[in-house]
């Protein structure tokens, strides 16, 4: 694979997604690939109306010559358009609904097409994507036999209507879709919030300090991650292991930042002490980036985090997983309501908008047992309003590296005391 771009719109309706789609088409002839192919199209996509989410992915090859366009992620999550899983019954239990390899759109065979040969099976009532591939689709009956009938004639066999591929074929079944909500309630403050240990200090610092903390930063030497840029001070924080090595200590924390550091521990509700704050990751997001849903560490950071914003907003959301394992890494999805299922996994969720100059400050159970997210969003929408992200924004994460061994109250989300 050469090159892979993927672009990101929100759009309030299918007919805004095909118009979307044509612009791109014509861009696509423009870089003239053999055979440009766009398989969604108005008349036949299973889309439902209302405001949604649309990924569009755009691949092409490195010899230029092919570019697939698959309308990704929107599917498993909007209303109205079922979300497909393994059936949970007895294996090969039969369902209305197969999972189809090994053919689709990206390998030139339309939903159409597929709906018409499944069709000879039974009444179709849908085809879908399975995936963003493009090369694996759902079908889905109106009845169990139907399907039956097409597994037992298609599965593992060469299909001459559909350009003579081998077909993977299984059962698979919806899964329940979660009630959407789409005016999923962004707090402002961290009252409204309501989640133990959270706070939020607004106009923590004046737009001149902004500046200041802004330019100092600037000249100093970034790490580029796959989607960000970062700066560690203090201690080195490793993304693959999630923690830091306490023995490998960079300094103290740049004098820039002292003057922050010094009014966050006159803070008087908290109980900390300016000399005690030792790693600072500065985080540089471009416009459309977010965070995925994590827990920092619990056996590399004290109990109190502390987030500046700069620059531009963003809504931070969090979410408390139900059935919690501590996971160095959590799956992120986008989920419009506050209680949702993701895979096997449910949770409930929490917003709050997060504007430049603000602290952010995680304690006890916000900072322990919550995910917090910073969803992959230009342009966020708080309580209504559509908040545009900015050029960039910059967060200033300030900690305490943990010398013993975590004993939070919260073991099941503690790498600590697994
Ligand atoms: O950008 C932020 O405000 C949060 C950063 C964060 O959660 C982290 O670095 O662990
Ligand atoms: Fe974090």
């Amino acid at each position: 694979m050469g090159r892979a771009a993927c672009l990101s719109c929100r759009l309030s309706s299918p007919n805004q997604v095909f118009s979307w789609l044509a612009k791109l088409k014509s861009k696509i002839k423009s870089v003239k690939p053999q055979n440009p192919r766009i398989f969604s199209e108005p008349e036949n996509h299973p889309i439902p109306s209302g405001p949604l989410r649309f990924d569009i992915l755009v691949l092409s090859l490195k010899s230029g010559q092919a570019i697939t366009i698959c309308l990704s992620g929107a599917q498993s999550i909007i209303m109205g358009v079922p979300r497909f899983v393994r059936p949970k019954g007895r294996k090969n239990e039969s369902t209305p609904s197969l999972y189809v390899a090994n053919c689709g759109p990206a390998v030139g065979i339309s939903f159409d097409t597929i709906a018409m040969v499944f069709g000879s099976f039974g009444e179709v009532k849908g085809v879908y994507p399975a995936d963003e591939t493009g090369a694996r689709v759902i079908v889905s009956y109106f009845d169990q036999c139907s399907a039956q009938r097409a597994l037992e004639a298609l599965d593992g066999h060469l299909c001459p209507d559909l350009q003579g591929r081998r077909l993977h074929l299984r059962y698979s079944a919806t899964q329940e879709p979660c009630q959407v909500n789409n005016s999923f309630p962004v707090s402002l403050l961290a009252t409204e919030l309501g989640i133990p240990g959270i706070q939020l200090w607004l106009d923590f610092l004046s737009p001149k300090e902004e500046q200041e903390l802004l330019a100092a930063v600037e000249c100093r030497p970034w790490k580029t991650l796959s989607k960000r840029r970062v700066q560690h001070y203090g201690y080195e924080f490793h993304y693959e292991t999630r923690n830091i090595n306490p023995r490998d200590h960079l300094g103290e924390l740049p004098p820039f930042v002292m003057p922050m550091v010094r009014r966050i521990a006159s803070i008087s509700n908290l109980d900390i002490a300016s000399t005690s704050l030792d790693q600072l990751t500065v985080n540089e997001y471009p416009p459309g980036v977010g965070l995925s849903p994590h827990i920092d560490t619990h056996s590399a950071f004290e109990g109190f985090i502390f987030s500046l914003s700069l620059a531009g907003p963003c809504i931070m959301e969090f979410r408390k997983y139900t059935n919690a394992v501590w996971l160095p890494k959590a799956a992120s999805s986008i989920n419009a309501n506050t209680e949702c299922s993701e895979g096997c996994s449910s949770f409930v969720r929490k917003a709050i908008y997060l504007p430049p100059r603000s602290l952010l400050i995680l304690s006890g159970e916000g900072r322990y047992a919550w995910h917090h997210y910073i969803p992959h969003h230009k342009v966020d929408i708080v309580n209504g309003n559509e908040i545009r992200r900015g050029s960039r924004r910059v967060s200033f994460t300030f900690r305490k590296a943990r010398t013993i061994p975590c004993k939070c109250d919260y073991p099941q989300y503690c790498d600590s005391q697994r």
